[in-house]
Parts: C-alpha cells; structure tokens; sequence
C-alpha cells in the first residue's frame, strides 16, 4: 500500500478540524451564547448599513471571540485529562483560560459599542 497523497492528509486534517469546531458548539453552552451574539451584531451590521471596514473589524471580533472559546474548551478538555482530581494548579489553568475568552469578549463588546453608538444615536434622532 503506498504513502497517502498530500490532498488525502490535507483533506483529514481539515476534517478533524472541523470535528473539533462542531464538538464546541455541541459540548459548550457559552458557545451558543456566542453564536446567538454574533447573529445579533451581524443582523444589526446589516440592517445600519455599516461600512466595509467595519464589516471587517465585527467579523474579526467574533471570528476571535469563537477562537477563544475553542482554546479554552481544549485547555479544558486537557485539563480534566491531566488532573481529574482538584489540584490547584488545575484550577488556575482552566481560570486562565477562561480569564483569556473573557478579555476576547470584552474587547469585543468596546468595539461593538465604538462602531454602533453612533448609528444607534442617528437612528434615534430619525
Ligand atoms: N481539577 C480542578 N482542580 C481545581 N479547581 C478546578 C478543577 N476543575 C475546575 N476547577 C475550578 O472550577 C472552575 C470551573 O471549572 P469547570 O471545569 O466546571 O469549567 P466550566 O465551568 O465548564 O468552564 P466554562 O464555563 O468556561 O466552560 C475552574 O475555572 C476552576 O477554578
């Protein structure tokens, strides 16, 4: 039997990736509160007409926010692996990186706040 092709590996790699992406959103319920956040900014992206750059500085904040939330879940996973049993090491790991999503999502909501304040503002004035 020969080597696997570089496009058969690549295509495994991708597919493994993608197991762990949907295993967040299964597993982790703060997952859906990002997902529901997400569908919120991106509907009202759409409805204020935001610009371009804008588009692309929300899509970024929550492209990070997921990322985060998939790095803690892993961080998680390895840790319950490691040391089932309480162990303060443990415990400051997995605060650590929950400390990490945290930072994500407020960082996100500042610039959430920065791009849509103003348009909140006008449609206010009418
Ligand atoms: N093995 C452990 N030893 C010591 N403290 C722990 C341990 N496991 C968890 N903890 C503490 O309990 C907290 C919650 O841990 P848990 O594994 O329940 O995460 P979680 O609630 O599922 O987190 P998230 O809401 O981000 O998914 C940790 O942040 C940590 O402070």
């Amino acid at each position: 039997m020969g080597r696997p092709s570089f496009f058969s590996t690549r295509y495994n790699s991708f597919k493994f990736a993608f197991k762990g992406m949907t295993a967040v959103f299964r597993s982790e319920p703060n997952m859906h509160l990002h997902v529901l956040a997400s569908i919120i900014v991106f509907v009202m992206a759409y409805r204020f007409e935001v610009t371009r750059m804008e588009w692309c500085l929300l899509i970024f904040c929550v492209g990070m926010v997921w990322m985060a939330e998939i790095f803690n879940t892993s961080i998680e996973t390895l840790t319950n692996l490691v040391s089932p049993d309480y162990n303060v090491l443990a415990g400051k790991t997995k605060d650590l990186a929950a400390g990490a999503v945290l930072m994500a999502a407020i960082t996100a909501a500042v610039i959430g706040l920065v791009i849509f304040v103003p348009y909140w503002i006008a449609y206010v004035k009418g």
